[in-house]
């Protein structure tokens, strides 16, 4: 699995929120750019701006000002329909509740072959991720037969089924213990190393010290960008 795909990013994106008829910067004048093939971390206090910064990059949010870019197109310029298409096959997205991510009815298997069929790609596509994401002896199990972590890389698979060019996970280790913390951030690299641009909003120093790039954000500002 290979993508030469490039990844997401924005630049100089602002977004505010009105409260009480003022308006509360969440995002000023912001430049990030998650390459394929690497984990970007985005880092920073509460209320610095991480979850706003993703809903943007997922298309699930606009920018007031500034572009945002998905597999190299500026979902800007996409009607409603042509960005739900983009976002349908180009990105992946993981939740922080591993209970958010799948469906109690399905097995992994079935999770798996769901994602092919959404994507509309080869079953085998999905089941080929069981082994390298280590829950191949899963496979046929539901959700709730599965530990927090394996319930994650189950949700991490379901993503990069495709594969899409970017998968975004938000705070993908906030409710694991610290072995299962080290399963999921292996179960990142495996998919950033098949060519995804993988953008981790994190806490989790076990998560953002073994990342490519962390971007810290603070008061809604990029104050370190480094590989
Ligand atoms: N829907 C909203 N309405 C009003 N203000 C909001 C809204 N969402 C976020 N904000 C404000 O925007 C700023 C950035 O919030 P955001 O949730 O992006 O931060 P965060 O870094 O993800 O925080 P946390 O780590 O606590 O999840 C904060 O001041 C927050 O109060």
């Amino acid at each position: 699995m290979t993508s030469t795909e490039p990844g997401a990013g924005c630049v100089g994106v602002s977004r505010s929120y009105r409260v009480d008829g003022h308006l509360v910067p969440a995002l000023v004048d912001v430049d990030v750019s998650a390459p394929a093939g690497l984990i970007t971390a985005v880092i920073g206090p509460s209320g610095s701006g991480k979850s706003t910064l993703l809903r943007l990059l997922t298309g699930m949010d606009s920018p007031d000002e500034g572009t945002v870019t998905i597999a190299g197109q500026d979902i800007g310029t996409l009607s409603p329909a042509g960005r739900a298409r983009l976002r349908r096959s180009r990105l992946g997205l993981v939740r922080q509740d591993p209970g958010d991510n799948l469906l109690a009815y399905l097995t992994v298997r079935q999770h798996l072959r769901l994602a092919a069929q959404i994507r509309g790609v080869a079953e085998a596509t999905g089941e080929a991720l069981l082994a390298p994401l280590g829950i191949d002896g899963r496979a046929d199990h539901l959700p709730h037969q599965l530990s927090g972590g394996e319930r994650q890389r189950v949700a991490i698979a379901f993503a990069a089924v495709g594969p899409p060019s970017v998968l975004v996970a938000d705070e993908p280790t906030g409710q694991l213990d610290h072995g299962n913390v080290d399963a999921v951030v292996a179960a990142l690299r495996v998919i950033a190393d098949a060519g995804v641009a993988v953008i981790a909003a994190t806490h989790d120093p076990a998560v953002w010290q073994r990342a490519d790039r962390v971007v810290r954000l603070q008061a809604g500002r990029v104050v370190r960008e480094a590989m």
